[in-house]
């Protein structure tokens, strides 16, 4: 089972570099350029109309097409009677052929951007390729402090579209107009704080699979993976979830993840406890069966018996007859979670855990965990993610304001969250649902990237009172809608 090819190309993020050779293939393939810059220009133009009342507007142009895009939209601007000045970066820029916006070049000591002032950022786009300094620096510094209204075109200049850092410097953006597809620095790091709101704009350029850098997570990738129950089904054909608690006062986190598993359509969900805490849990479910943990043939009986995925980790503790039983259960190979402590139990000797792991497995670290479990990595969150990934022989959902998935294909960018998430107990739900997905028979990936989409999806328009006790039932209604109606 797999993603859906046609939503692969419509859900790719390109990088930069894969992008300037889009662009260059489409020019190959007969459209000119010149084309292409008024269509993006036409595309900035709209928002801009559709989103600014006229008001006093400064041009920041670059010496690429990123400034090109900018000097095309001043001309069109003009043409509709704005206000509009034009900075640019590079003052010995012949613009003879374009005497309109020739005539209003100002010097760009004489950028001063304030509030009730549009600043159109066309310094940089994908081709940024190093540190701002000197006059762009000095540009976007002032931009970046100001409290004038900026609309960046393709990307906040000085923000780096592959990776999400910031080289230098780069403006708030109020909007950010991209073109094609998103680019993975919209969403990582500091992306989502800097581009604003972000817009799509097709300008003819053919989408090749192979441009895809990643994916941004959405249900046209793996929503035909949910499929409606045949009238006749049996809640056992529908998968069956093994979470195993722990004991004492943490236990909250396994049912969460229990009742998770609950709501994903599996069938049934067991959760395995310490004799000690069994009678408390059982008090505390209905549908969810509760059975007593006493070493790692508990948990290993029970799979063989049931099969369907596992979780392990949330409130489970760090006793050895847990380590015992999930190296038990990594072994058989039936599909699983692993979250929080299921994780830290291996800080010291990761390896150890490392060498069990196999394909069907799901890791679901905070930064915390993650860095506990694989060190202090380079790179963006999608390249510590991908790296993560191929060391542990395993799927890695690396958890976050923006969540990145990874494992043998392509990664996925999750970007739905909000900030309601950040709430204790969220993390165990979200380990509880992809167990769920898992048991259901969908591939590891798969079932990562349904699981962070609809947990944050059920998360969306909640304020900051949500706990993650009210995310079970709203997780059910957002998975009510996306799959189809049965038949
Ligand atoms: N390639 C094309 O045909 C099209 C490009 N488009 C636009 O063009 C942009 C990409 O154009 P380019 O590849 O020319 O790249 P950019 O215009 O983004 O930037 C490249 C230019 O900036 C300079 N530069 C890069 N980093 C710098 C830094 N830190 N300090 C000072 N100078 C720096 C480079 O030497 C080069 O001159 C896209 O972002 C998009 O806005 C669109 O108009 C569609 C068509
Ligand atoms: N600011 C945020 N915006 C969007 N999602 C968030 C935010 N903070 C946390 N989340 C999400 O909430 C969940 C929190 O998980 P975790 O950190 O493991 O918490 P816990 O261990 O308390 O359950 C993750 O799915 C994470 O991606
Ligand atoms: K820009």
């Amino acid at each position: 089972m797999a993603f859906d090819e046609a939503a692969i190309r419509r859900h790719m993020l390109v990088t930069p570099g894969a992008m300037a050779a889009a662009d260059e293939r489409t020019i190959a393939g007969g459209t000119e350029r010149a084309v292409l810059i008024r269509r993006a220009a036409r595309a900035i133009t709209r928002v801009l109309r559709s989103r600014y009342a006229k008001q006093p507007t400064v041009i920041l142009c670059g010496p690429g097409h990123n400034g090109a895009d900018g000097i095309s939209v001043a001309e069109m601007l003009i043409e509709a009677g704005w206000p509009v000045e034009v900075v640019l970066l590079d003052e010995n820029q012949d613009l003879s052929d374009r005497l309109g916006v020739l005539s209003r070049v100002r010097p760009s000591g004489t950028f001063s951007p304030r509030a009730g002032m549009l600043v159109i950022d066309a310094l940089f786009g994908a081709g940024l390729s190093r540190l701002l300094e000197g006059e762009a620096l000095m540009l976007i510094e002032r931009l970046e402090l100001s409290q004038a209204t900026c609309l960046a075109i393709d990307l906040p200049s000085g923000l780096d579209g592959q990776t999400g850092e910031i080289r230098g410097a780069a403006p708030y953006a109020d909007a950010t107009v991209t073109f094609h597809r998103l680019k993975p620095g919209h969403l990582l790091g500091h992306g989502p704080e800097r581009c604003g709101k972000v817009f799509l704009a097709d300008i003819g350029i053919e989408a090749e699979e192979d441009d895809a850098g990643a994916l941004h997570n959405h249900p046209d990738l793996w929503r035909h993976l949910l499929r409606p129950s045949k009238r006749d089904t049996h809640k056992y054909e529908k998968g069956h979830v093994t979470a195993l608690g722990g004991p004492g006062l943490k236990g909250g986190a396994g049912r969460l993840a229990a009742r998770a598993a609950a709501v994903s359509g599996a069938g049934a969900v067991t959760y395995l406890t310490p004799l000690s805490s069994a009678e408390f849990a059982a008090a505390s479910f209905d549908a969810v069966m509760v059975a007593p943990f006493h070493g790692p043939d508990s948990v290993t009986d029970l799979t063989y018996k049931r099969g369907g995925a596992c979780v392990f980790g949330p409130g489970m503790g760090h006793g050895d007859a847990a380590k015992e039983a999930l190296l038990a259960v990594l072994e058989t190979e039936i599909p699983c979670v692993l979250d929080a402590d299921a994780l830290t139990l291996f800080e010291k000797k990761p390896g150890e855990l490392f060498e069990k792991l196999h394909p069907n497995c799901v890791l679901t670290p905070h930064e915390g965990e993650f860095s506990r479990l694989f060190g202090e990595m380079e790179g963006s969150k999608l390249e510590r993610a991908c790296k993560a990934a191929k060391k542990a022989g395993a799927v890695v959902l690396l958890k976050g304001s923006t969540t990145v998935i990874a494992g043998d294909g392509l990664p996925l960018v999750n970007s739905n969250g909000s900030a309601a998430l950040a709430t204790a107990g969220a993390g165990d739900v979200l380990a509880g649902l992809i167990a769920g997905f898992l048991a259901q028979g969908m591939a590891a990936a798969e079932a990562a990237a349904a699981g962070a989409y609809i947990h944050a999806d059920a998360a969306s328009g909640q304020g900051p009172g949500l706990e993650a006790e009210a995310l079970p039932p709203l997780i059910a209604s957002v998975l009510k809608n996306l799959v189809a109606p049965t038949h």
